[in-house]
């Protein structure tokens, strides 16, 4: 095996972007230093590992790259044997799709109900464009295998690593401020769509980068102290 370059990990445990890139250093079996940055009060030094002062970011020996989806396709492209992407190239182009669809349909609608925290009919539509969009999620599922657990089936892939910490997320947080609205959204509805959300947050790499559920509900929390704040200034 070529030797693999230094790697320092530039993280926090409460981000759902870092901990994609967690899950892949974790999947390939890296060996890197994590140092985990305190978002609400952040280091002076950390604009010159990444401008944006985001996480994540990564050191690979002395160069400084950030943004989660391409770190997780470094991390597959440093560690190929471990297959991450698969070799075909219209796979790669579905895998790519299919978390491009997630990310702009599902997820933004996350921030959507953290700022609707007070209003039911504002939470609701966020919940019927989360609906809409897990009847084409669950034909893209269908269209790679009738079984799950993960998005090409059995095999593993970047597909599961990026849609993870934003698919456990939305659930932690409708079900800590609104216990019974989590039924409201179909997440039970498709056995393709339930199998695979449970197979991709069951796996070992998901469960050893996931902060518990009490410490993302206290994020949460505070996320909802700031939205209260903003909105009074
Ligand atoms: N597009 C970026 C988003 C990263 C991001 O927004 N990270 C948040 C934490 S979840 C952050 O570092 N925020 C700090 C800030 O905006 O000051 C990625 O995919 O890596």
């Amino acid at each position: 095996m070529v030797a693999q370059p230094k790697l320092t990990f530039y993280t926090s445990v409460v981000c759902p972007y870092a901990q994609r890139a967690a899950i892949a250093l974790n999947e390939v079996g890296a060996e890197y230093e994590k140092v985990e940055i305190d978002l609400q009060n952040k280091p002076a030094w950390y604009k010159d590992v990444n401008p944006e002062t985001k996480v994540p970011a990564l050191t690979v020996d002395d160069y400084n790259i950030a943004e989660s989806l391409v770190l997780v396709e470094l991390v597959n492209d440093l560690f190929p044997e471990k297959k991450l992407l698969p070799d075909n190239a219209l796979k790669r182009a579905q895998i790519r799709f299919f978390v491009e669809y997630w990310s702009s349909k599902i997820s933004p609608q996350q921030w959507k109900i953290i700022g609707n925290l007070e209003d039911k009919e504002g939470r609701q539509t966020a919940y019927n464009d989360i609906n809409a969009a897990l009847v084409r999620i669950n034909e893209l599922l269908l269209e790679q295998s009738q079984e799950g657990p993960y998005f090409l089936g059995k095999e593993y892939s970047i597909a599961d690593v990026n849609v993870a910490p934003f698919a456990y997320r939305l659930k932690v947080l409708v079900s800590h401020f609104f216990k019974d609205e989590i039924e409201l959204i179909d997440f039970a509805k498709y056995p393709r769509v339930k199998e695979f959300l449970a197979g991709i947050t069951e796996r070992d790499s998901f469960k050893a980068t996931i902060a518990s559920e009490e410490y993302l509900a206290q994020a949460y929390e505070k996320a909802r102290e700031r939205f209260a704040a903003a909105a009074k200034k």
